[in-house]
């Protein structure tokens, strides 16, 4: 289990590209200039080997989502039983901005569009306006846990999120699940949308693998509020692990 979450970790740190990195003006960080190479360098707040995690805490984060971050990271520290150290089998997932490997890869896409090529979920550049989110997840329980704040851009009835914005995070959040001991593909996805979710404010999304039967994972997730107390939405999940040599016409 430990291994395939390094997997996984390895997986993601692959999957992000260097023009992302370049391309991600990020306000809060910028610093402006004239001079193009003046300004790649003063805007950039990491170095190029450790590209911009998008799922740790800023300035558009309200306290709900931080509390609920500030809640699922302190449980990935490490737990001491007696004197024994243990890692706990809480992590918090990184967030990258596009899949490098695998668009650089794909045989049907122009060199444009591979260099366009970004995660839906963290294209909005704007902090606050979009998906913000971090996913934890539990290898020993099989579950994922995502703590998400939807932004004014996500708008469907009025003020509050579209259902294709929850159906995308709801994806992202069974999909991360499934996707851990290998890639998978969504095959089925079926959602009972409950109560509307207000823009702007903070839900908490947990995901379980129910059952398993060869490349078939059946994962259920439900979405609530952060006491817990609303639900939101519920959806089931087929996923199909495939290889992904296969999905890029190798
Ligand atoms: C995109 C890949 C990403 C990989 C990432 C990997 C690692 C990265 C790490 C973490 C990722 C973190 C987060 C993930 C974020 C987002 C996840 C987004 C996921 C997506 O957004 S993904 C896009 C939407 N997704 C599609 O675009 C799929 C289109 N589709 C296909 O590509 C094929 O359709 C496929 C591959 C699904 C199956 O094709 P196939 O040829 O491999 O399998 P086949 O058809 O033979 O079916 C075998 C058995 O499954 C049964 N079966 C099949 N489909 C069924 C259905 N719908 N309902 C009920 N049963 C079904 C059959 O009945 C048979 O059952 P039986 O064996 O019992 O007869």
């Amino acid at each position: 289990m430990a291994r395939s979450l390094d997997r996984l970790y390895k997986g993601f740190r692959n999957l992000v590209s260097l023009s992302a990195m370049w391309s991600m003006k990020h306000p809060i960080y910028s610093v402006s200039s004239r001079s193009p190479s003046v300004r790649s360098m003063a805007v950039l707040p990491f170095s190029f080997s450790k590209p911009w995690d998008f799922s740790l805490p800023n300035p558009s984060w309200g306290p709900e989502m931080m509390q609920l971050y500030e809640h699922y990271n302190s449980m990935c520290e490490v737990e001491t039983e007696g004197e024994e150290k243990q890692e706990s089998s809480w992590k918090r997932l990184p967030g990258y901005n596009r899949l490098l490997k695998y668009a650089t890869g794909g045989v049907y896409l122009s060199k444009m569009i591979q260099s366009k090529a970004r995660l839906f979920t963290r294209n909005i550049r704007e902090p606050g306006a979009g998906f913000e989110y971090v996913l934890f997840v539990n290898i020993k329980e099989q579950k994922c846990v995502c703590i998400l704040q939807a932004g004014h851009l996500l708008e469907g009835p009025p003020g509050h999120v579209h259902g294709g914005a929850i159906a995308t995070m709801i994806d992202t959040v069974t999909g991360c699940l499934a996707s851990l001991s290998g890639a998978a593909m969504t095959a089925n996805l079926n959602i009972n949308y409950r109560s509307p979710i207000p823009l702007g404010s903070t839900v908490v999304m947990e995901s379980f693998l129910d059952k398993k039967e060869g490349r078939k994972m059946f994962v259920s997730c439900k979405v609530t509020s952060p006491d817990g107390t609303k639900l939101h939405t519920e959806a089931t999940a087929l996923f199909l692990s495939i290889n992904l040599n296969h999905l890029m016409g190798r």
